[in-house]
């Protein structure tokens, strides 16, 4: 008879002996094994994992050490290489590359069936070649009134907020933001800006989700146990849910929407502008009989959840960097009220984006915004395939994971002189070809951002308006706040949120 000790030490060992061959193989009998690195994260995930989880969001920062000291191709866990050089960006992220999106990092998001987290280039081809239209330039010129509506919504509100108050900008930008992005894809928005303060609970349920992400990347089985949770469920527990509540709600009235249109795609004609369902959910494409088909409802539900989480986030933080960027620098600031008071005089007149992209100026910080915002900081993985690869001389066999975080563009020096500092006036020489090279807070290549035209409406657009329309003070907040963030796939600033007071401005 075994007695119990050995019946539970029996599969202990048996677990450790696996461990302990795997290690030995990474080590010595990887393909990988010859590639500098530190010998922890070769050996095994747990030197991954110990930086996001532990550190929470520090990997990044230990990958730009680590780089120091062993050169621009590095491995950075068992199957995963890292690069730091602008060559090796443009292989893995070049319009003409085949590498696929990880499943590990893109299923964390739990959207399943969206654009965003599609791997099989295939499928993702359809889908993009369906929604592309309704993003493209022509599209948002068509549409640029229900951005506008928004903006002027802003404004005012700005405007109307108690004066003894300080505004919290975080919140405010992304109540914009998540104002435009579901009116624009939903014909309906969240109402973000009406909120008290701006404290609306679909951004902050963003947040939250930002900051537990690398917890469903290795856990990911919590989320879509969440999401199964029958909705009668739901109803009955989700006082207790907090913010989740929120984002539950969303998902409830967007569910209400798709399955209207899926029962009768002719209420699509009482809507005030075209949306995403006109794309998406079509019976019939070039005429009678050329059936195409329909995406499932999980399918729909994703890609609309994406679209405002993907739309709102990054655009408000562009916002809030930008905003804080220029009032911090008095210079920066009468430059850029000067020129916007010079092409817009009577700040009663309505202007459009077709004037603000033609401002130097603007663009000039709106580019320095981008650039030390990032867009997305994590290291977007791709897997290399069909077939190996050659990067930076190093042979990459097929399914290696690699990437490399656009902040080692965006903080080169050799391109960008003090690149830690906002200074538009980089922009303002006659050639900035190589910088824009450099610069790719949307990513580059076949997965690079879909919303991109629409991105730079929004901030030409609420940008122009806010230095035109408005003085603002910064209340409380300074540089450092700003000096460090944590990747946590989007940039997370550590420091105090920036507030201002804000007024009308005089003339
Ligand atoms: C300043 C604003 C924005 C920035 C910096 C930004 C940045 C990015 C980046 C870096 C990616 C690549 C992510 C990855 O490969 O994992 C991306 C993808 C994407 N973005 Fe944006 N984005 C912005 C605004 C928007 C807007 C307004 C929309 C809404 C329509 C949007 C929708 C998407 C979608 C659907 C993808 C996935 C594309 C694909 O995989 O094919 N983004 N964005």
């Amino acid at each position: 008879m075994f007695s119990t000790t050995v019946i539970l030490a029996a599969p202990c060992a048996g677990l450790l002996l696996l461990e302990l061959g795997t290690v030995c193989y990474n080590l010595f009998f990887h393909p990988l094994r010859n590639v500098p690195g530190p010998k922890m994260a070769a050996a095994t995930n747990l030197y991954k994992i110990y930086y996001d989880l532990i550190i929470r969001g520090g990997l990044l920062s230990q990958i730009e050490k680590l780089h120091k000291r062993y050169g621009p191709v590095m491995r950075i866990a068992p199957n995963t290489l890292h690069f730091s050089d602008e060559k090796a960006y443009y292989q893995i992220y070049g319009a003409s590359s085949t590498f696929t999106k990880d499943p590990e990092l893109y299923s964390c998001f739990a959207m399943n069936g969206s654009s965003f987290t599609m791997t099989d280039p295939e499928t993702h081809r359809h889908r993009t070649q369906i929604i592309n239209p309704f993003f493209s330039r022509r599209a948002i010129i068509e549409l640029e009134g229900v951005v506008q509506d928004k903006v002027d919504k802003f404004i005012s509100r700005l405007i109307n907020h108690p004066k003894d108050r300080a505004i919290n900008m975080f919140w405010a930008f992304r109540c914009a933001s998540v104002d435009v992005i579901t009116s624009y894809v939903l014909g309906q928005d969240f109402q973000a800006m009406d909120a008290e303060y701006f404290e609306h609970p679909f951004p902050l349920g963003i947040q939250r989700q930002v900051h537990v992400l690398w917890v469903w990347k290795y856990f990911p089985f919590i989320l879509p146990t969440v999401m199964a949770i029958p909705e009668r469920i739901m109803d009955l527990i989700s006082p207790l849910l907090g913010t989740l509540a929120a984002s539950l709600n969303v998902r409830k009235q967007v569910i209400g929407h798709i399955d209207k249109y899926l029962a009768d795609e002719k209420a699509l004609e009482g809507v005030d502008h075209e949306i995403i369902w006109h794309h998406l959910i079509r019976k019939e494409k070039g005429g009678v009989g050329n059936a195409v088909q329909i995406p499932t409802r999980q399918s729909l539900l994703s890609e609309a959840l994406i679209l405002t989480q993907a739309g709102s986030d990054t655009v408000g933080n562009t916002c809030y960097l930008a905003t804080f960027y220029v009032l911090n620098n008095p210079q920066v600031y009468a430059t850029l009220k000067e020129e916007l008071r010079k092409a817009w005089p009577d700040m009663d007149a309505n202007i459009g984006m077709d004037v603000l992209e033609k401002l130097p100026y603007l663009n000039a910080v709106l580019k320095e915004s981008l650039r030390l915002g990032h867009g997305v900081v994590t290291p977007l993985p791709r897997v290399v395939g069909p077939g190996s690869a050659d990067i930076l001389g190093v042979h990459v066999p097929a399914g290696t994971v690699v990437s490399m975080g656009v902040t080692f563009l965006h903080y080169d020096e050799r391109v960008f002189l003090h690149p830690y500092e906002f200074k538009p006036e980089r922009w303002l020489v006659p050639d900035t070809s190589e910088m824009e090279h450099y610069l790719r807070p949307f990513s580059n290549g076949p997965r690079m951002c879909l919303g991109q035209n629409l991105a730079w409406a929004e901030l030409y657009l609420i940008m122009g308006h806010v230095f035109r329309k408005l003085d603002l003070k910064i209340h409380n907040t300074t540089i450092d706040d700003f000096k460090e963030f944590r990747e946590l796939f989007v940039p997370s600033f550590e420091g105090r949120p920036f507030h201002a007071f804000v007024e009308k401005a005089s003339a």
